[in-house]
């Protein structure tokens, strides 16, 4: 009888391997097509020796299992992984409208309409996360990739990859960071509240909420929660307060996830598909 369920042995060269889309600290990211099925995916290379050196092996290890067992519209797919004598390869889905914070970059800021689609997708995907009890899934905008109907994906496997232009705040920003984690107190799925709730306004204002020159001015700003608004771009005050309660010091008294759902702001701006679409006027 076929084996029960045994899975696929990879090699490379059941890959055409295409244009590099990223590189970072422990290899390069390629667009690459699988031979039998003609399959578009992404392929992560990262070399042996620099895992090694950065004593990562077990952590790729956690990440690809939990990211292989996860299949969530808004989760960037694992299809599988294989090694040879100096690198291992990750097979993954290809995000074909590439990273969302080169077009948060290139637009500025978002609509109401496509801040509110983005939120409840990642509001989704999260709960289900939480679901499997996986958090701190690491939300910020350069972990976001947006699929070829326009869908958000979460891309991140606790390895970020430095694409060719990366934005230079990101690299070790503490931006994205709620209180308990800048006070190096232990952490737990409501971390993943607060940083969509950054992310919510980032995408409404084209900035982070607690954003400074220096570290240690944003490390004060975070733990004190010192939330202001901009006049400018104009924000409604239906996403003000949903911001509002997803930026609370007391990490219990954060919205919880589906209650972020439930929100007003979120209930009469998300399109329901999960998917912006630019000019739809209704
Ligand atoms: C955090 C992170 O993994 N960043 C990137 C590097 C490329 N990689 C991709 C991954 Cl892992 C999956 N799909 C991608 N699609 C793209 C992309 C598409 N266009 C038009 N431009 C790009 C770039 N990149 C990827 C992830």
């Amino acid at each position: 009888s076929a084996h029960a369920n045994q899975e696929k042995r990879w090699v490379l060269s059941d890959f055409e391997v295409g244009k590099p889309l990223g590189r970072g600290k422990f290899g390069h990211v390629y667009l690459a097509r699988e031979k039998r099925s003609s399959e578009i995916v992404a392929l992560k290379v990262l070399f042996k020796s620099q895992l090694k050196q950065s004593q990562v092996e077990h952590q790729l290890r956690r990440e690809v299992e939990i990211q292989s067992h996860l299949r969530h519209p808004n989760i960037l797919r694992l299809y599988g992984y294989f090694y040879d004598q100096t690198r291992v390869y990750l097979i993954l889905e290809y995000a074909a409208k590439g990273e969302l914070y080169k077009e948060l970059t290139r637009c500025k800021h978002f609509s109401e309409r496509r801040t509110a689609t983005y939120v409840a997708s990642l509001a989704r995907a999260l709960i289900y996360l939480h679901g499997k009890h996986v958090i701190h899934r690491d939300i910020k905008p350069e972990n976001l990739l947006v699929g070829v109907q326009g869908e958000i994906k979460i891309a991140d496997f606790g390895w970020s990859v430095h694409t060719f232009n990366r934005r230079r705040t990101m690299c070790g920003t503490l931006d994205y960071l709620p209180p308990e984690m800048v006070e190096k107190a232990e952490h737990d799925y409501h971390v993943d509240i607060w940083s969509l709730g950054v992310l919510c306004y980032e995408f409404l204002y084209g900035v982070p909420p607690f954003e400074a020159k220096e570290h240690s001015e944003t490390y004060r700003r975070i733990v004190k929660v010192d939330l202001k608004f901009p006049l400018k771009p104009f924000v409604s005050p239906a996403a003000k307060d949903l911001i509002s309660q997803m930026l609370v010091k007391s990490s219990a008294q954060r919205l919880p996830l589906h209650k972020v759902l439930e929100h007003p702001w979120i209930v009469q701006n998300a399109d329901p598909s999960g998917v912006y679409r630019e000019g739809r006027s209704v």
